[in-house]
């Protein structure tokens, strides 16, 4: 079974071979820096999303893998307050793109201000933390619960819910 993953960032890797070993047998996984064609700072919910189902479209046609997952990061305002928000796609080789959302926290409206003014939450949470290649590991998320939810637990959610979908499908087909 082989399984691609469109990025080589550790929080996201780790979770989709977490998830995706509990329920493939003896999958392979595979890892390319898959565009996702928006930008580094996704602003909505939209851009966030297609930036994941970018990552998971790019990958396969790359890797020719059977599955594919795509996942992206995001920030969305809502009444002003703006929150991280996650976005998941998985591809299957027959064409298939499932997708779906993760958790969703506040900013404190220090960080939020500098992303309005063109930031990136990377580097503005390794100044604000003190602390390297945050976005591998707690991320933005670990930080602001004090590390109740890591960003690798988040998106072994969103994993969790992707291949959900996926085994529903192919249960009722
Ligand atoms: O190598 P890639 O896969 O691109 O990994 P990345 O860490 O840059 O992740 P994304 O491009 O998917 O998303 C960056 C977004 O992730 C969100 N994010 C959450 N925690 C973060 C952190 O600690 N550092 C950076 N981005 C974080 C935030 O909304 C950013 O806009
Ligand atoms: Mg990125």
């Amino acid at each position: 079974m082989n399984i691609t993953i469109g990025t080589t960032n550790k929080a996201k890797t780790e979770a989709v071979e977490v998830i995706a070993r509990k329920y493939f047998d003896n999958p392979n996984f595979t890892y390319v820096k898959a565009s996702s064609q928006v930008s580094d700072q996704p602003m909505t919910q939209e851009e966030t999303r297609l930036g994941a189902i970018n990552r998971s479209k790019n990958a396969i046609k790359e890797t020719g893998a059977q599955f594919s997952f795509g996942l992206e990061g995001g920030v969305t305002e809502i009444d002003g307050v703006m929150y991280v928000c996650n976005w998941g796609a998985l591809t299957v080789s027959d064409g298939k793109t499932y997708t779906a959302a993760g958790a969703q926290i506040i900013l404190p409206e220090e960080i939020a201000q500098e992303i309005r003014a063109g930031k990136e939450l990377g580097p503005v949470m390794e100044r604000y933390t003190q602390r390297r290649d945050i976005r591998q590991g707690a991320g933005a998320v670990g930080v602001f619960t004090q590390g109740l939810v890591s960003r690798q637990m988040m998106f072994e959610h969103i994993v969790s819910l992707l291949i959900g979908q996926y085994l529903f499908t192919i249960a009722h087909d």
